[in-house]
């Protein structure tokens, strides 16, 4: 099959009318387990699961083209899928797909949902990694497009994330705040092994036959939108960062909390500055073309480390 979206059981979203007697839920509840399941329904009604996808991908700013290389595609708009809000960053087209890569089924989130545009509703943000859960995943890769901090890093290279800084999660803005129905995993989560080391050290392997940099690192996710002051850059690098984002670790938290092993990566897409003297201005659109720029080779990469699982 050629790839296909999917127009069939349309929905407008949370407060959207439903068609076709496909979801008839107005208000969705992250936190409502309940809600995942009806969420979970619904997409399995509007798309032909041929296998259970284990594994599930989620593309950074610009990195759908990771989501393009998929095969037997079939594509459902968030739109189409209940408790979804919509993604309203430019380079996050804001499709599921399913199909094969690696030779492997797999899900793939084309555009994520960043906690800035959503009143830092963090639960709602993970939300497709509960529902990639109970679709069957069991490996997770997530990547991102980054400022890069640690100096050795260049424009356009790839770092493995080894660990994180999850600043909203110190800050009481994690994914897991509230009332916790057992359902979705233990109340407190070790996070302490948060990227599997074998997962790592395959794409290690995949990284040196390909002949790729492959930095590792630490990831700082702030909350955004705004980009870091030079001060704030200096202060990250000074407790350890390695590359800055907006994403990802509330994905990552929610993903440990279910028992989903976690590969990471980001895009090093600019180069973070430390001097308040030097002024060095941050665009996404200068993110975008980097990420542009790289599309071809993270998919590969992603590919290889999906046949290699
Ligand atoms: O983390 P991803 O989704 O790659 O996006 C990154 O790029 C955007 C800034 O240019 C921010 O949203 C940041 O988090
Ligand atoms: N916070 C943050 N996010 C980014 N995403 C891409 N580049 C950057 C950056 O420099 N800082």
């Amino acid at each position: 099959m050629s790839n296909t979206a999917l127009t069939n059981g349309h929905t407008n979203g949370i407060n959207g009318t439903t068609q076709n007697g496909v979801h008839d839920k107005v208000d969705f509840d992250p936190r409502s387990y309940d809600d995942l399941i009806m969420l979970t329904e619904s997409v399995r009604r509007q798309v032909d699961l041929k296998e259970v996808p284990t594994i599930g991908i989620i593309c950074g700013s610009g990195l759908g083209k990771i989501g393009d290389c998929i095969k037997d595609a079939q594509i459902l708009p968030f739109k189409q899928i209940p408790g979804f809000p919509t993604t309203h960053v430019i380079g996050h087209k804001g499709n599921l797909i399913f199909g094969y890569l690696g030779g492997k089924f797999v899900v793939c989130l084309q555009g994520r949902f960043h906690p800035y545009e959503h009143g830092m509703d963090l639960a709602l943000c993970a939300t497709p990694v509960r529902l990639m859960h109970q679709l069957g995943v069991k490996n997770l890769i997530v990547s991102n497009a980054a400022g890069g901090v640690n100096p050795k890093f260049n424009y356009g290279d790839l770092m493995l994330i080894k660990d994180h800084i999850f600043m909203p999660g110190l800050c009481g803005f994690s994914p897991l705040v509230g009332v916790n129905d057992p359902r979705f995993g233990p109340r407190f989560v070790s996070i302490h092994d948060a990227y599997d080391r074998q997962l790592r050290q395959l794409a290690q392997n995949v990284a040196k036959d390909l002949k790729i940099v492959l930095h590792e690192g630490t990831y700082v996710m702030s909350g955004g939108p705004q980009y870091e002051t030079p001060a704030e850059v200096v202060f990250f690098k000074t407790v350890g960062a390695d590359a800055l984002g907006m994403s990802t670790c509330h994905e990552v938290t929610v993903a440990r909390q279910c028992g989903i092993r976690v590969f990471g990566f980001s895009l090093i897409t600019n180069i973070a500055n430390t001097d308040a003297d030097n002024s060095v201005e941050v665009t996404h659109e200068e993110v975008l073309e980097a990420a542009r720029e790289a599309g071809d080779h993270a998919c590969t990469f992603v590919t290889e480390i999906i046949s290699r699982v």
